[in-house]
């Protein structure tokens, strides 16, 4: 079906995906529900496959069964550019931007993947501002401090013009004064785009901070959904993260 049949009131529907690397089986019968223009967090121990779902949604590696759709439109399996032409992006955990390329350049060529035009950089005026990308126009991404990387990485995203934007842990490697970045970022995503957001973090505080819902993922399963401060306080989650590594340990007590 062609991208241009969905409407931005599409919701993003993940319908009993299981998955398996050879011998390795990452989730299994894994179901929820992304309303469009809403933001939902998606947390979980290391490993517990968060990096793969978003993987899985955005067409980059197919399910081993079930199916991930956005309005009537079947979107996994679907080439990544065809995706990002329906409006579904994905950004990485690392920076992925072109390290020697400039900042002008890299945002060009996401819009150009996305079959998109540089008006859109109108659109991200404030944004770019905000962020310092401006003053640094013409410098090499590898130039760049690592937050900002990981800005224009996060900013080359919105100027596809996403309507389901999927961040894979946005905030890491970030400085703790950098953080407040991100909520600009997706309040900015939710305004200008009307963007749902699914964002897959470990720092907790900004869980709790921006994410009305959240679901856990631990053991293959889905083992938990519902706002942040209930879910956070539940013992099979808090388990899930002490089974986990020391950075998640201090997450759970934090929260
Ligand atoms: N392409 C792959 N081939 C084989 N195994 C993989 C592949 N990608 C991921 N895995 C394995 O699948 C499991 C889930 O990995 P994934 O990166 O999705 O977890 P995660 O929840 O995102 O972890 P983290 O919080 O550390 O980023 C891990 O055991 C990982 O080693």
């Amino acid at each position: 079906m062609d991208g241009a049949n969905l409407t931005r009131g599409d919701a993003l529907r993940v319908e009993s995906i299981s998955k398996a690397f050879g011998g390795l089986k990452v989730f299994h019968d894994v179901n929820f529900t992304m309303p469009a223009g809403g933001l939902l967090g998606v947390i979980g121990p290391n490993g517990a496959g968060k990096t793969t779902m978003i993987n899985i949604i955005s067409g980059r590696l197919p399910p081993s069964s079930g199916r991930v759709m956005l309005g009537d439109t079947r979107v996994d399996s679907q080439p990544v550019y065809s995706n990002a032409g329906r409006g579904l992006v994905r950004s990485f955990q690392q920076t992925a931007t072109f390290n020697d390329n400039s900042i002008e350049d890299n945002l060009l060529s996401a819009i150009r993947f996305s079959g998109k035009d540089r008006s859109v950089l109108e659109r991200l005026a404030v944004l770019l501002e905000k962020f310092g990308l401006v003053e640094n126009w013409r410098r090499d991404a590898n130039l760049l401090p690592y937050g900002l990387q990981k800005m224009l990485g996060l900013t080359m995203a919105l100027a596809t013009e996403p309507r389901m934007l999927l961040l894979d842990e946005p905030a890491a490697g970030l400085e703790k004064s950098e953080r407040g970045n991100i909520d600009d970022y997706i309040a900015f995503a939710q305004t200008e785009f009307n963007c749902g957001v699914l964002l897959v973090e470990h720092d907790m505080d900004l869980i709790k901070r921006l994410c009305p819902q959240v679901i856990v993922l631990d053991g293959g399963k889905l083992i938990a959904e519902g706002a942040p401060g209930e879910v956070l306080a539940r013992k099979d989650v808090i388990d899930a993260y002490l089974g986990g590594s020391d950075e998640e340990d201090d997450h759970a007590q934090h929260s």
